[in-house]
């Protein structure tokens, strides 16, 4: 299993392995920039972006991380496809991208019924660009990067993303996305709430990102600029409640999964972490045998 020699390892109440942060003390784990180059390819990889590369390369990984509300997947998965010069998938924008349309189309998410929500859901082209350093979200070729981020949005988006066709659409588009990563760079870093579970449970890195509902809230509410920390703790809450209990692909946390509960730490050592494990994956560090 990837990173059972990383640092100390528990078990969590799921089962799951629980790596904690004395791992970062550690001499081994360095934060992205000072990351060493360590094999030709990589070297070669320096002069070039992720979105930029052009020469199939095929051994490309995938790094899967789920979690719940600002446990702080899309920063980890940016950071580290940054540093690994990785591509980057957000699914959750995809989702938000549908529900935008869906709200776009004058129909309330949170009370039409499924059918609905499915048959809009089901007319645009949603295209995600995938480079770390600039990802981008179309629908129909209409740039909603922002608009996606709109509390209507937020609030919607939930119901969306439980109706079974909308998922169907969106994880074979994931595939795809995946897949031609795999094939043609250095592979994808990918994250949602099924990407370790249904999306990619093949990927050869695989990562619960955790933290307490207390410092997800206080990150969420330094990112939106709003001193009022108990209204966003309800919405994570909210939201986090209706995403792992729905139907379809709830969030859940497996045992193949490897926890990480970043309280009090730093979003760089969660990057470089995330960065070490994969780095490992793929045979460009040789494990340190030591503390387990
Ligand atoms: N380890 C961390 N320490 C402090 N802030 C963090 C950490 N990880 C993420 N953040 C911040 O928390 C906010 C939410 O993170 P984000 O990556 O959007 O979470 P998620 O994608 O899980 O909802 C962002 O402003 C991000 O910069
Ligand atoms: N793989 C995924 C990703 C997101 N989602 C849904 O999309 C919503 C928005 O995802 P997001 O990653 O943008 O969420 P936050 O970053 O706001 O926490 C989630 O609350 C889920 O309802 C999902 O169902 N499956």
């Amino acid at each position: 299993m990837v990173g059972a020699h990383l640092g100390r390892l528990t078990r969590s109440a799921s089962g799951a392995p629980r790596l904690y942060a004395e791992a970062l003390r550690r001499d081994d784990i360095h934060p992205p920039e000072e990351r060493t180059v360590v094999n030709a390819q990589d070297n070669a990889r320096t002069t070039e972006t992720a979105g930029e590369r052009s020469a199939p390369r095929g051994d490309g990984i995938v790094i899967a991380i789920d979690g719940p509300s600002g446990s702080g997947k899309s920063s980890t998965a940016r950071g580290t496809a940054r540093a690994r010069e990785m591509r980057y998938l957000d699914t959750g924008a995809m989702y938000r991208a549908l529900t935008w349309w869906v709200l776009h189309n004058g129909v309330d998410a949170t009370t039409a019924d499924a059918a609905a929500v499915a048959r809009l859901a089901a007319q645009p082209v949603i295209t995600m660009g995938t480079d770390p350093t600039d990802p981008t979200v179309r629908v129909d070729g209409t740039d909603v990067a922002e608009d996606i981020r709109s509390p209507e949005v937020t609030s919607g988006v939930s119901a969306v993303s439980a109706v079974p066709e909308v998922r169907e659409r969106m994880v074979a588009l994931q595939r795809d996305i995946i897949a031609e990563a795999r094939r043609d760079s250095g592979g994808i870093v990918v994250e949602g709430r099924d990407i370790t579970t249904v999306v990619a449970p093949e990927a050869e890195v695989k990562i619960y990102l955790t933290a307490s509902a207390e410092a997800r809230a206080e990150r969420r509410s330094r990112e939106v600029r709003t001193s009022d920390i108990a209204a966003t703790r309800a919405d994570l809450m909210r939201r986090d409640l209706f995403d792992s209990s729905r139907a379809e692909s709830p969030l859940t946390q497996t045992e193949d999964a490897l926890e990480l509960e970043t309280t009090g730490m730093s979003l760089d050592e969660v990057i470089a972490l995330v960065v070490k494990l994969a780095d490992e994956a793929s045979g460009e560090v040789v494990p340190s045998t030591g503390a387990v």
